[in-house]
């Protein structure tokens, strides 16, 4: 017999997500935690990262079963590549016991990080980068198959460290699933963490960015930039006199912009639709653009290369067709932003080029869901250089340097607020 145990997997809740077309990923996510689930109490008890291949075709061919039998669709368990995409036994780069996963580099690191309770959503988003860290480091830019086979073997041998009840708390986490186990057990809010409609599993795929972009959103106010008087008293004139430049070429833009949104009056009613496509793709930077949903599914291969988990939502690496590689931000469904609002976010971020602010490069409104399109940025974010544990501590110099870019780059950000948000530009 197979010797995974389902018992205890909330059947009813994923019979339901997969039996409509609507959310195929979360399916997928559901199917996935409920098999990862089980592999990690049979590796509690054995060590090993799932079944031996003697016994692994008897659980191909049970599993499925058993999930048919309490109303799982077969046809979704064959959509999610059961066998392939979703194995019985997680081999992660050779590594079949969870002792080797332990002793893999960089494990500690996960460990720490995903100490429960995960159910605080920052505790989860602090336990999901770390394995993406790690993820990242062990593999580098395998195919995803490896990088999810990987993900599922160190959910694995985490949880296999743990009781019962708290790998569900962990699956929880992990894999963005909520009621997963007919047991009471206390999960994360997908709201801040996981999308709902998120439907693929943690996959790491590229490594960080060092975007100095993201302190634009909330919580990233906290510098402070004390300067030695004199020194202070030069920079604060030219910086004046830059802003009083800037400010002169910001209204005459402003004011160009204005008159083709007059041309463009009648079909801005329609908006979301096509105002702002339009409006950007004649405008200044015409590498921005309006991108579909189905564009975005398939550059992300179905939401499966996420990189990173914000406070708004989750980052997935995306390579388009035309060789664009972008950053694409899905934000929270729980986010009260109107369109509008959504839409006039968009037209201030699209109107941000400064060589310190990642550029935006598209948005996609489609099926209730908003997307950001950024540049992506390859060489890891600014709290990787300074925190992650491995690499050479930045010089001083550097750091100040950093700091007075993003200074800059801040400075910049509040004009176009004032400009084109009416947010009095304090400058920090
Ligand atoms: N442009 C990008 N290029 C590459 N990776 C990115 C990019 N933007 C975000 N990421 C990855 O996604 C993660 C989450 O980014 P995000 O901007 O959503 O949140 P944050 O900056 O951590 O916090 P907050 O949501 O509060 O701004 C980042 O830590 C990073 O690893």
């Amino acid at each position: 017999d197979c010797p995974l145990n389902l018992t205890g997997s909330n059947f009813t809740l994923v019979a339901s997500i997969c039996s409509t077309n609507d959310d195929r990923g979360k399916c997928c996510r559901y199917i996935n935690a409920v098999i990862a689930v089980s592999v990690a109490h049979y590796a509690n008890a054995t060590g090993n990262l799932g079944v031996t291949a003697n016994l692994s075709e008897t659980c191909l061919h049970s599993i499925p079963e058993t999930l048919g039998l309490y109303g799982v669709p077969r046809n979704a368990t064959a959509f999610c590549g059961f066998g392939t995409k979703i194995p019985v036994n997680y081999v992660c780069e050779g590594r079949t016991t969870v002792t080797q996963m332990l002793q893999s580099p960089k494990f500690s690191d996960v460990t720490v990080n995903c100490k429960l309770p995960l159910s605080e959503d920052t505790n989860c988003r602090k336990c999901v980068n770390a394995s993406i860290t790690y993820l990242r480091q062990l593999i580098g830019a395998e195919d995803n198959m490896t990088l999810s086979t990987c993900r599922d073997a160190t959910f694995t041998a985490i949880a296999s460290q743990v009781d019962g009840v708290s790998v569900v708390e962990i699956a929880s986490c992990f894999f963005g699933v909520q009621g997963l186990s007919n047991f009471p057990v206390s999960v994360p809010s997908p709201a801040s963490h996981t999308p709902e409609a998120s439907p693929s599993p943690l996959v790491a795929a590229s490594p960080n960015p060092l975007m100095l972009g993201t302190p634009l959103t909330k919580n990233h106010h906290h510098y402070r930039l004390t300067l030695i008087p004199g020194i202070g008293l030069a920079v604060t004139a030219v910086a004046l006199m830059m802003l009083v430049v800037l400010v002169f070429l910001i209204r005459r833009k402003s004011r160009e912009l204005e008159d083709s949104e007059k041309l463009d009056k009648t079909s801005s009613k329609a908006f979301p639709h096509s105002w702002p496509v339009r409006k950007f793709q004649e405008g200044p930077s015409s590498m921005f653009r309006k991108f579909s949903y189905k564009e975005i599914k398939k550059a992300t291969g179905s939401f499966n290369t996420i990189i990173g988990r914000g406070g708004f939502g989750t980052v997935y690496k995306a390579e388009f067709s035309d060789g664009l590689v972008a950053a694409v931000k899905r934000m929270n469904k729980v986010s009260e932003q109107g369109d509008d609002d959504f839409c006039r976010e968009i037209e201030l971020l699209a109107r941000l080029h400064h060589r310190h602010l990642v550029a935006l490069r598209g948005f996609c409104i489609a099926k209730h869901e908003r997307f950001l399109l950024y540049e992506y940025m390859a060489n890891g974010s600014l709290k990787d250089h300074l925190h992650a544990p491995g690499r050479t501590p930045l010089s001083w110099r550097t750091r100040m340097q950093i700091a007075i870019d993003v200074a800059n780059a801040l400075v910049i950000y509040r004009i176009m607020l004032f400009f084109f948000a009416g947010v009095p530009p304090f400058l920090l």
